[in-house]
């Protein structure tokens, strides 16, 4: 099958190494203008995948039967929009990232489009991606389009295992956000690996609550209870993670919360109803991405995210 993946990160670069070993052509989609793009990444086994692949070639985008999207969540509608126009009608796009927001962004796009959540772990350490955990991948349909296209789900598989569809991908997706929600900010305001917010019990019950209102208005029922033992159940099972929100503040870039609790927030405004705590951790973060923001234009650098 022909592919692009549009993002060559941790992940892009983890799916581009798994899918030329299962005999794919594939192609990288960057954001620089590069005939070419580098993979090294090292499996959870230690083996070591080294590759070039061509880049940015229009003329492969237009044959693609795939757009895999690995970008972080503020960068994809606009990047999507500015390669739909080459690439086939019939292409089916995949959107895998953190957070929810996106698909009301993309509204417009005539491909069939697919969402998806991952649990694998993979991240950057120099000029290698280290793939640290093997996971799963849930994918399924974002549009009418897309509701046959169980396929794909197959075909990932045989190339990075685990990949299940889901006919109701959205479940998988509020569940992915209420986790996020809450690991992901509030790791932001403690400074800490995933496993110490064990230590603020209080803080996880309200965000929960509020979480759980929202959810129960989208359709989405979930106990408060239950949602609360999938959190800690994450929080045990990825307790020496940084998580991805942590890693960015250190690092100054742009965070993903717009599309977390951001999304979150504005569902339950358009429900009238309001969320303190979440309202309270979105606000800290937003503070933290303008100050390092304004920092950098003062210091002369370029000051904009994208
Ligand atoms: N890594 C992981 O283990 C997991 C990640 N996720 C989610 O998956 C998504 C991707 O994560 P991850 O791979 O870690 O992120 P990365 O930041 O490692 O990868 C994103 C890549 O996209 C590139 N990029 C940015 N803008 C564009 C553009 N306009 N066109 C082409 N490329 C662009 C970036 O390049 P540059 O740096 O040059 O800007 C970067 O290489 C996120 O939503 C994340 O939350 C979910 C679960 C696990
Ligand atoms: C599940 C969790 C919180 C793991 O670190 C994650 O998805 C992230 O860091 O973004």
């Amino acid at each position: 099958m022909k592919i692009t993946v549009l993002g060559c990160g941790a992940l892009g670069q983890v799916w581009l190494a798994a899918l030329a070993r299962q005999g794919h052509d594939v192609q990288g989609w960057l954001r620089v203008p590069q005939p070419y793009c580098s993979v090294n990444v090292i499996d959870p086994e230690g083996n070591v995948s080294n590759h070039t692949f061509i880049a940015n070639d229009p003329l492969f985008l237009a044959e693609s039967q795939l757009l895999l999207v690995t970008l972080k969540a503020p960068q994809v509608s606009p990047a999507v929009k500015n390669l739909q126009s080459v690439l086939p009608a019939h292409a089916p796009i995949l959107l895998l990232h953190n957070g929810m927001g996106t698909l009301e962004e993309l509204k417009d796009v005539q491909q069939p489009l697919l969402r998806g959540i991952t649990t694998h772990a993979a991240m950057r350490d120099g000029t290698v991606i280290k793939h640290v955990a093997q996971g799963i991948t849930h994918i399924g349909p974002a549009s009418r389009e897309s509701e046959a296209m169980s396929d794909i789900a197959d075909i990932l598989h045989q190339a990075l295992p685990d990949v299940a569809w889901h006919n109701n991908i959205a479940s998988a997706c509020w569940r992915k956000l209420a986790v996020n929600c809450v690991i992901n900010p509030m790791t932001v305001e403690h400074d800490c690996q995933n496993g110490a917010l064990r230590a603020w019990p209080e803080q996880i019950a309200k965000l929960c609550e509020e979480i759980a209102w929202v959810m129960e208005r989208e359709g989405q029922h979930i106990a408060v209870d239950n949602l609360r033992d999938i959190i800690y159940d994450v929080i045990d099972t990825t307790a020496a993670n940084v998580s991805s929100m942590l890693q960015d503040v250190r690092a100054q870039r742009q965070t993903e919360i717009d599309y977390i609790t951001g999304y979150l927030l504005r569902r339950a405004r358009a429900q009238g109803i309001a969320l303190p705590e979440n309202t309270r951790l979105y606000d800290l973060i937003k503070r933290k991405e303008s100050q390092y923001e304004h920092e950098r234009i003062g210091s002369g650098l370029p000051g904009t995210w994208q």
